[in-house]
């Protein structure tokens, strides 16, 4: 069977200066891989790269075995690369039923299966999206990603701009999505003890370098590796 996620030699960047240096990344089916890193790595420029809304410079993104073209959003989207990013994207002055039911794809999980992972969202259907909270606000931007019928959602800082106790109840959800739906989730987060607490593999981002790259286990109990690598040690080349 094809990984669900695979990138050769990728290389990303915005115009033709180059953020990222080749990437090799494997993402297997029923895992979620944690993209870490300090600000400026590259992580969000990956996330745009393979949702085609960046133009890759260089390498091949193959979701499910299959190549995907390069700097196409659409197609990227009907493949099944889905993001969620870190400026949500929702439509503000329409509700939390009108924002999922636009972008509702045939044969996606029901408004009601999305619900019962955000059981908080079932209760603010009729609000507009821009009267919720940051949190029901990411809730939704999440619910949004999987009534896309994702293969991979690609999910940029989650946390951003919510109090850590929101966090704590929110990244669990990743782990849901990924043993309810069969979807594979690559996670950018900057809360790396939470991150490495849903993943399954992990990588560490560096001036576009991977400076360490593993399971999600083994890296959290190893924090001066972990640290060491965000200092830009590398020692590994892919997930
Ligand atoms: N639109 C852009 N045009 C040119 N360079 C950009 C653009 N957006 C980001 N960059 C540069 O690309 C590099 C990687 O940025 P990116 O936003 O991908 O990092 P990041 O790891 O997601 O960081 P953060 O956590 O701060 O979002 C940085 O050097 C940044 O200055």
């Amino acid at each position: 069977m094809s990984a669900a996620l695979e990138c050769r030699g990728l290389v990303a960047g915005h115009g033709p200066v180059p953020v990222l240096r080749p990437l090799d990344l494997t993402v297997e089916h029923g895992t979620v891989l944690a993209v870490l890193g300090p600000n400026g790595a590259g992580k969000t420029t990956l996330l745009n790269t393979l949702a085609g809304l960046l133009p890759r410079l260089g390498g091949e993104v193959l979701v499910d075995g299959k190549p995907l073209p390069r700097g196409r959003p659409r197609a990227a989207n009907r493949a099944g690369l889905i993001l969620v990013p870190d400026d949500r994207a929702l439509f503000t002055t329409l509700t939390v039923r009108e924002n999922l039911t636009l972008a509702r794809r045939a044969g996606a999980p029901t408004l009601d299966e999305v619900l019962d992972m955000f059981p908080a969202l079932r209760e603010r259907l009729g609000v507009a999206a821009g009267a919720l909270s940051g949190g029901e606000q990411q809730m939704l931007a999440v619910a949004r990603g999987l009534v896309q019928k994702p293969e991979v959602l690609l999910i940029d800082e989650m946390s951003m701009g919510l109090a850590p106790v929101i966090v704590e109840e929110l990244l669990p959800v990743v782990r849901r999505i990924v043993d309810e739906t069969g979807a594979v989730v690559v996670l950018v987060e900057q809360h790396v003890r939470l991150a490495l607490e849903v993943a399954d593999n992990a990588i560490v981002l560096v001036h576009g370098d991977v400076t360490l790259a593993g399971p999600a286990t083994g890296l959290a109990a190893d924090r001066r590796r972990l640290e060491a690598a965000y200092l830009g040690g590398v020692e590994a080349g892919a997930a």
